[in-house]
């Protein structure tokens, strides 16, 4: 049979500034020398943490876009989901995973829907609740806490602190929904950061050094990250391990520069590290 590269198509966002989404996905598992194939849900000239920002939403160009994919017969190793912009594209999602997911296709849903405890405002219950049932699709989900609660629908726990027993059971009521595996992302402490992996009924905590406040584009870099690692045969936690380092290494330079927030990871610097 003929080798090729592998693949992974990436329904997500293009936004002009402001590294996140696709323009951080991309350059991510490019360098780690996997096939990126942008499925754009809308294009941006920055991304919404900016005041002023242009949409063109792409909902309905998404359905053609991809009937063009099905007819040259395009086949992926890797579905990321990201940034999704309404019911319908959620439902066009589903449509997608169930035209193209192969028995070797590993479908990764990032569900992005809020951060600290509140809903972005683009979402609504009606998505929240279309967002779970992408679950059973999925073979790996990486929600932050905001996320994991609306998908169990259970309320964010006070000042977004839980334990590790917490973390276990939500991972696994996560887990039971579909995907065999679960990242809990970006449990913050006082000094340091949590991420909860789980997989095959057992949980582990990997702690990181926190540097530097949020910053936009953490999110989509992990789950690139992890994305690309997962299809380049490594583990969960090596997988985990690897995005969390990198991500920390690039916020160590976005303080050094004193770039805004909303500027992003300035990845560029270490993106030959990235293997
Ligand atoms: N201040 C920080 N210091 C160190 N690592 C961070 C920091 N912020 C984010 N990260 C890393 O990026 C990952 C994703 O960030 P997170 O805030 O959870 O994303 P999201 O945008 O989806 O809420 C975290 O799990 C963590 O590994
Ligand atoms: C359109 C869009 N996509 C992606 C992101 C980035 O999300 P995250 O910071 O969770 O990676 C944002 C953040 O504001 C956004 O507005």
């Amino acid at each position: 049979m003929r080798r090729r590269q592998k693949r992974i198509a990436l329904i997500n966002d293009i936004t002009g500034f402001g590294r996140c989404s696709v323009a951080v996905e991309l350059p991510l598992i490019s360098a780690m020398k996997i096939q990126a194939c942008p499925l754009p849900t809308a294009i941006l000239s920055v991304h919404t943490g900016f005041e002023h920002h242009y949409l063109d939403d792409y909902t309905a160009r998404m359905k053609p876009y991809m009937d063009s994919w099905e007819k040259n017969q395009l086949s992926f190793d890797g579905i990321c989901t990201g940034f999704l912009g309404s019911v319908k594209q959620i439902a066009i999602v589903e449509e997608f995973i169930r035209r193209f997911k192969q028995p070797y296709t590993r479908v990764m849903v990032d569900p992005v829907m809020g951060d600290n405890g509140k809903l972005y405002s683009s979402y609504n219950m009606e998505m929240c609740a279309e967002m779970r049932r992408l679950l059973a699709y999925a073979d790996l989900v990486t929600p932050n806490l905001t996320e994991a609660c609306i998908l169990l629908d259970i309320p964010y726990p006070k000042d977004g602190q839980v334990t590790n027993e917490e973390l276990e059971y939500m991972a696994s009521e996560l887990a039971s929904q579909g995907p065999s595996q679960v990242i809990i992302t970006g449990l913050h402490g006082e000094d340091s950061l949590r991420n909860f992996i789980y997989e095959a009924g057992r949980g582990k905590v990997l702690t990181v050094e926190k540097v530097g406040g949020d910053r936009s584009g953490t999110g989509d870099a992990f789950a690139a990250i992890v994305a690309g690692s997962l299809i380049n045969g490594e583990s969960l936690e090596e997988a985990a391990v690897k995005a969390a380092e990198f991500i920390k290494k690039c916020l160590g330079y976005a303080v050094k520069l004193d770039l805004p927030w909303n500027y992003g990871l300035p990845f560029e610097e270490y993106l030959r590290e990235l293997k």
